[in-house]
């Protein structure tokens, strides 16, 4: 059985997140990000929480060690399902971070190259002369060393991390499309039914959902698409 897509609430206050949800009457699986939670604070995780949905809080930390451990002893209290670091943050600063989630049952997954990088952007502007691929499942490695539950990276990617990480390690991939839709800022780009072929454990998909005129059948048509409905 696969998870529900993860829907991006990519709005700048709590009122547009009341005023999207009220067209849907199930429990979602809901990604709040930096704009959200830098507007609302823990307040919005706790009533997204009390209204039954599953949460995944997108705040990629990437500091030192030290930091990155504190922090997450604070986001462990929030009770949500899933959290991220940036992975370029290091071997060390990925396991200080699973300490300070310990005893939460928060699973901890890392980003490995962002869906918007190209392969020549990753080495022209990150020096890194290795494939795109190569860096993502180097990446997806160290994190699983590290202890991490799984990676975000793209679909591109899934089948190869699967092979390198085992097949229970999360590969949670955004720049999820329906087929001839607007890639935006996003370079890296697959359907739900790539995802779904590729290997990839769960789909993040944002403007595909919130910025449609229908937001109830979108979702319904990607998780469809994505769970092999349609
Ligand atoms: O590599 C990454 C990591 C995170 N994201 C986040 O996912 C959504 C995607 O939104 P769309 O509107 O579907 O493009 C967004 O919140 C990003 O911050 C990502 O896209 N790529």
């Amino acid at each position: 059985m696969t998870s529900k897509p993860i829907i991006a609430l990519d709005f700048p206050s709590k009122l547009d997140v009341e005023e999207f949800l009220s067209e849907f009457t199930e429990p979602l699986f809901l990604k709040v990000g930096m704009e959200l939670f830098y507007q609302e604070g823990p307040e919005l995780v706790h009533t997204l929480n009390r209204y039954g949905h599953d949460i995944f809080l997108d705040l990629k930390l990437h500091d030192i060690p030290n930091t990155v451990e504190a922090a997450m002893r604070r986001i462990a209290e929030l009770g949500v399902d899933m959290v991220n670091v940036h992975a370029a943050g290091g071997l060390a600063m990925m396991e200080a971070a699973k300490r300070g989630l310990a005893g939460s049952g928060t699973k901890l997954i890392a980003v490995t190259q962002l869906t918007s990088t190209s392969e020549e952007q990753m080495q022209q502007e990150q020096l890194i002369s290795a494939s795109l691929e190569q860096s993502v499942v180097h990446y997806a490695k160290l994190a699983k060393q590290a202890g991490l539950d799984g990676v975000v990276c793209s679909v591109h990617e899934a089948k190869a991390i699967g092979v390198a990480c085992g097949d229970d390690f999360l590969r949670v991939t955004p720049g999820i499309r329906p087929a001839a839709s607007e890639s935006h800022d996003q370079k890296r780009i697959a359907t739900p039914s790539d995802a779904k072929a590729q290997g990839s454990t769960h789909i993040v998909v944002g403007r595909a959902i919130t910025r449609s005129e229908n937001p109830q059948k979108s979702y319904d048509y990607i998780n469809g698409e994505w769970s092999g409905r349609s």
